[in-house]
C-alpha cells in the first residue's frame, strides 16, 4: 500500500550538510501499524514528514495506493494530503477554537457542507471518547484529551493513512497507554494504516505489527515486532530492547553462574506465541532426572502475541541434559546453550 524507495533528505546549511534520511526503502501493508524507532537525531521526524511532503525529499519516491506522492504538483498534493492524517507530539490544535471547531476545521477546508460536517464531527468526537467536551477549549483539556482532539481532527477527511509523529511523547505513561489503545481500536475499526515514529520501545511493543530501527538517517533493522524483540540484530535495536527488559541480555551476572557451574548447563529459552504460556519447566522436571534453577525470566505482550525469555541452569548427567534440551526444542521452544560444564 505504501511503497518507499530510496528516500533521502539532505539539509544544507551554511557550514555543513546533514544527511537526515539516507536511502530509506520500506513497504508498508494496508491496515498495518508500522513503527519507526530511533534515538534523537536519527531522522525519524524528517522521515515521516517526507511521506506527506511536509518536507521535500532530496531523492527517492513515496507511493501511497499506487499514487506517486513525490511527483504531485501542489494542487493534486493538497487533495492527496487529505487522505493522509497526521498527529503531533504537541497536538498542534487551534487554541481559539473549541473541540468541536477544531475537528470541524479540516472539513471546512475540504468544503464539506454544514449538515454533513456536523454529523461527521459528532461521530468523530464520540469515536475518540470526548462526548460532552465539544464546547471546551484546548486549554481546558488534559494532554490525553488534547491528543484525542488531534486524532479526531486527523480522521476528519477519512484518511487511508495516519502518520503519528511522537504522538505520545508528551504524555504520562498511563495516558500514553490510553492513546495507544485508542489507536489500536481505530486501526481495527477503520482498517487504517498507521505509521508512527517514537523513541520508546514500549510504544512499538504495545501496538506495532512491524518495526524499522533508524540510526543516522538509515534503517539498520526492520521486521516483525516479535522477531525483532526476540532476536535483535543491530546494536541499536539491542539497546532499545534492553530498555524494556533491563534483565534481558545481561550476561555479566550470569557469567558468575557459568564459571561456578559443575555438571550443569546454562541455557536461554525463547518462548514465542502460545509457547510463552506453557508450563514447560514443570513438564521437564517431571520427565527427566534434571534439576532446573531459574536464573532470570521475563514475559512481554506484543500485537503479534507474547514472547518470553527464561535463563535456567540445568543440573544432571550430561546425556540427560542433552535429552532434556532436545525435548524442549522438539516442543517448539528455541534453546540457546550459554555454557558447557567442563
Ligand atoms: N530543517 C533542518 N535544517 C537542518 N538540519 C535539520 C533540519 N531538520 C532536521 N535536521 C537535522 O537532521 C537530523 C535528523 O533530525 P530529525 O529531527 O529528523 O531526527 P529525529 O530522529 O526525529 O530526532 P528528534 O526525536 O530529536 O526530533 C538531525 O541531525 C537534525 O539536526
Amino acid at each position: 500500500m505504501i511503497s518507499i524507495k530510496g528516500l533521502s533528505k539532505v539539509f544544507k546549511t551554511k557550514h555543513q550538510q546533514v544527511s537526515a534520511v539516507d536511502d530509506v526503502s520500506l513497504d508498508i501493508q494496508k491496515g498495518e501499524i508500522y513503527g519507526v524507532i530511533g534515538y534523537s537525531g536519527a531522522g525519524k521526524s524528517t522521515f515521516v514528514r517526507l511521506i506527506n511532503r511536509l518536507e521535500e525529499p532530496s531523492g527517492g519516491h513515496v507511493s501511497i495506493n499506487d499514487q506517486n506522492i513525490t511527483d504531485l504538483k501542489s494542487n493534486d498534493l493538497r487533495k492527496e494530503r487529505q487522505k493522509i492524517g497526521m498527529i503531533f507530539q504537541h497536538f498542534n490544535l487551534l487554541w481559539s477554537r473549541t473541540v468541536y471547531e477544531n475537528v470541524a476545521f479540516p472539513l471546512e477546508i475540504a468544503g464539506v457542507n454544514k449538515t454533513e460536517r456536523h454529523e461527521k464531527v459528532i461521530e468523530l468526537i464520540e469515536l475518540v471518547g470526548l462526548k460532552g467536551r465539544e464546547k471546551s477549549y484546548p486549554s481546558q483539556l488534559s494532554g490525553g484529551q488534547k491528543q484525542r482532539v488531534g486524532i479526531a481532527r486527523a480522521l476528519a477527511n477519512d484518511p487511508t493513512v495516519l502518520l503519528c509523529d511522537e504522538a505520545t511523547s508528551a504524555l504520562d505513561p498511563e495516558t500514553t497507554d490510553d492513546i495507544l489503545d485508542l489507536l489500536v481500536s481505530i486501526n481495527k475499526r477503520l482498517n487504517l494504516t498507521i505509521i508512527l515514529i517514537t523513541h520508546e520501545m514500549h510504544v512499538i511493543q504495545k501496538i506495532c505489527h512491524r518495526v524499522a530501527v533508524m540510526e543516522a538517517g538509515k534503517v539498520v533493522e526492520q521486521g516483525d515486532v516479535l522477531d525483532v524483540f526476540v532476536k535483535p540484530k543491530a546494536h541499536t535495536t539491542k539497546r532499545f530492547v534492553q530498555q524494556l527488559n533491563p534483565l534481558e541480555h545481561q550476561t555479566d551476572e550470569l557469567a558468575e553462574f557459568i564459571n561456578e557451574a559443575d555438571d550443569s548447563e546454562i541455557v536461554k529459552l525463547h518462548f514465542i506465541g502460545g509457547h510463552a504460556k506453557r508450563a514447560l519447566i514443570t513438564e521437564v522436571v517431571r520427565q527427566f532426572q534434571v534439576e532446573v534453577n531459574i536464573l532470570q525470566g521475563s514475559i512481554s505482550q506484543t500485537q503479534e502475541g507474547s514472547y518470553g525469555t527464561l535463563y535456567v541452569e540445568m543440573n544432571g548427567e550430561k546425556r540427560v541434559i542433552e535429552n532434556t534440551i532436545a525435548y524442549i526444542e522438539a516442543s517448539g521452544v528455541e534453546v540457546e546453550v550459554l555454557s558447557h560444564a567442563e
